[in-house]
């Protein structure tokens, strides 16, 4: 069992302003810790004193927590606190608690100031492990933008689109069901309803994710999605554009990379160990067209962001890489 904690402030004294306030908290902290009716097991309160109007628990099941219990309590009253303050602690059976503190509140954690790490390269770089590694160590979100390709890349396959062309693409994309949700930490990729997270991951999706995602309709979407995401809270992205596109004034950029030969060979263990049935020299010749097609599509190709620390990764392991990264990061800060 873990504890999240959170905060928020609110600007004046109102039933309304109370329940606006928690809600919007309780429900990022739901999306960000991957919380559920099953493994949330209270969510204790304090409000400081100037706080009369309604109780934040009451806003709680308003926002939709039903299942869980509810304590509220009065915050001590100690010269200069921040005022209009509303303090949660949920304890829940999960792995990795992310903080969230909203409003004005965001001040008492500078802390945790929002801010994200990119990390863009070619495919089998070693971008998504060493993704995954540094957001446990930094407590922050995953965000695997390459999924989200792929799963428009699935709905272009289940809908039979034979060519990828705006035209045949667009209406597709316009509509997509697509969600991007959080169970321990894990990225879990929803498309209309169905969990696809392991379906994307076959090889022919990779090919076809690499050729849908030069389309403009696509970029545009999944660049809107991938904003609103990071907009919200601090996040390690994974992609192609994430430090020349999709957060260009991203303060932690790195481009992680290794020769074609190297991130074949990874691939194919891999691919091997996933029962899949595949050639060495099928798998380099799928990469080298994929890093091309990635490369040089016209709109928002794979490219080196000029403020972006190179991390060639031939002779590292994932560990390695990851402290490179990991001391990068404290020497900027
Ligand atoms: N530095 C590394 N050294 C050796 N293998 C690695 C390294 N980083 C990742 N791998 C392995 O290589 C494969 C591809 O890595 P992945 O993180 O999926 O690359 P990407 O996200 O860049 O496509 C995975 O099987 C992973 O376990
Ligand atoms: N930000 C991104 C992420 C992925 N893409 C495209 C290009 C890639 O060939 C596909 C699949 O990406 P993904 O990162 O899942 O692929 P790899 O795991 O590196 O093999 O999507 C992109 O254009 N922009």
């Amino acid at each position: 069992m873990k504890a999240i904690r959170g905060a928020t402030t609110i600007s004046a004294d109102t039933p309304a302003e109370i329940k606006d306030a928690v809600g919007e908290l309780l429900i990022q902290m739901r999306e960000q810790n991957g919380l559920t009716d099953e493994n949330m097991i209270c969510i204790l309160f304090s409000n400081t004193s100037d706080i009369k109007s309604a109780y934040p628990a009451k806003a709680a099941r308003e926002a939709g927590f039903y299942s869980c219990a509810l304590f509220s309590s009065l915050e001590p009253e100690i010269e200069g606190a921040l005022p209009l303050c509303i303090r949660v602690m949920i304890l829940a059976e999960i792995e990795n608690p992310v903080p969230v503190y909203l409003r004005g509140a965001a001040n008492l954690r500078k802390d945790l100031k929002k801010f994200a790490v990119a990390l863009d390269g070619p495919s089998g770089s070693g971008k998504s492990t060493v993704a995954k590694m540094l957001a446990r160590k930094l407590n922050i979100l995953y965000l695997d933008t390459g999924a989200m390709y792929r799963a428009c890349a699935l709905k272009a396959i289940g809908e039979k689109v034979e060519r990828f062309t705006e035209d045949a693409v667009a209406p597709l994309i316009e509509n997509i069901s697509l969600n991007i949700q959080y169970t321990d930490g894990a990225q879990r990729t929803i498309l209309d309803g169905e969990d696809v997270s392991e379906k994307i991951r076959r090889p022919e999706v990779s090919m076809a994710a690499s050729a849908i995602s030069a389309l403009p309709c696509v970029r545009k979407k999944m660049v809107e999605m991938q904003r609103e995401i990071a907009r919200k809270m601090s996040c390690v992205l994974d992609g192609r554009d994430i430090g020349t596109h999709v957060l260009p004034d991203a303060p932690f950029k790195f481009f992680v990379t290794a020769s074609s030969r190297v991130r074949a060979k990874r691939r194919y263990d891999e691919l091997r160990q996933k029962g899949y049935d595949v050639e060495y020299d099928n798998v380099l010749q799928e990469i080298e067209e994929r890093d091309y097609n990635d490369s040089h599509r016209a709109f928002s190709p794979l490219r080196q962001a000029e403020d972006a620390v190179v991390v060639n990764t031939d002779e590292m392991n994932a560990q390695e890489v990851l402290d490179f990264i990991v001391r990068k990061i404290q020497e900027k800060v």
